[in-house]
């Protein structure tokens, strides 16, 4: 994705080699015959991009307030920081593992016991448990199978999510049973 907005004062990500990415400053706007760019990064340090063409200008930020989005097709600039950095906060300011991306639940392993398994959950909230329940809706209102894919690398959760969807499911559909047992028990 190439930014077009380049001028002094527009807030970019710029890239670190530990922190993956910073967020810093434009000093001067963006000509296209300049090939270097200054930037004043969060950290107050001086740096000094090479760009050769307005491919190598730096990721824009998305505006504060979007930032913590539950769906990350709501942000401006969706590109590799802009997603590593809502994933971020979500996590660790609010303890939230699971993100939306469209139709895409993102989710983080926090290799924790959080309390997010409950009953209590918002409607709109993204979560393993709302994935299963759009299936299962789908399911019985189109009366066609629907799958529900997991991916990940080794250890993402791959496992333990599709455990909390069978969960689900078990728990939906062991009502239904529950249900029909005890009517056909009381002779309905
Ligand atoms: N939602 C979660 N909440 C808490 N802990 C989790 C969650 N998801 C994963 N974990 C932790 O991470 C470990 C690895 O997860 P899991 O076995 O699901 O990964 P995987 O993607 O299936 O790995 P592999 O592909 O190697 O089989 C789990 O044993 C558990 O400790």
């Amino acid at each position: 994705m190439v930014n077009i907005v380049s001028n002094e004062g527009a807030k970019v990500w710029i890239p670190h080699p530990e922190k993956v990415w910073e967020g810093a400053e434009l000093q001067e706007d963006y000509k296209p015959n300049k090939t270097t760019l200054n930037v004043i990064t969060d950290e107050k340090e001086n740096k000094i991009l090479n760009v050769k063409s307005e491919k190598d200008l730096p990721f824009l930020r998305n505006p504060a307030i979007l930032i913590g989005e539950n769906d990350l097709t709501s942000l401006s600039y969706l590109h590799e920081p802009a997603v590593l950095y809502n994933l971020q906060v979500r996590f660790c300011q609010h303890r939230d593992i699971y993100t939306y991306c469209g139709i895409v639940l993102v989710a983080i392993n926090p290799y924790d016991d959080l309390p997010i398994y409950g009953q209590a959950m918002g409607d709109l909230d993204p979560h393993i448990f709302a994935v299963a329940e759009e299936a299962y809706t789908k399911l019985e209102r189109e009366q066609r199978d629907q799958s529900i894919i997991v991916s990940g690398e080794s250890g993402a959760g791959k496992t333990v999510s599709a455990k909390y969807a069978m969960r689900y499911f078990a728990t939906v559909g062991g009502s239904a049973t529950e249900t029909q047992n005890r009517k056909e028990g009381l002779g309905q």
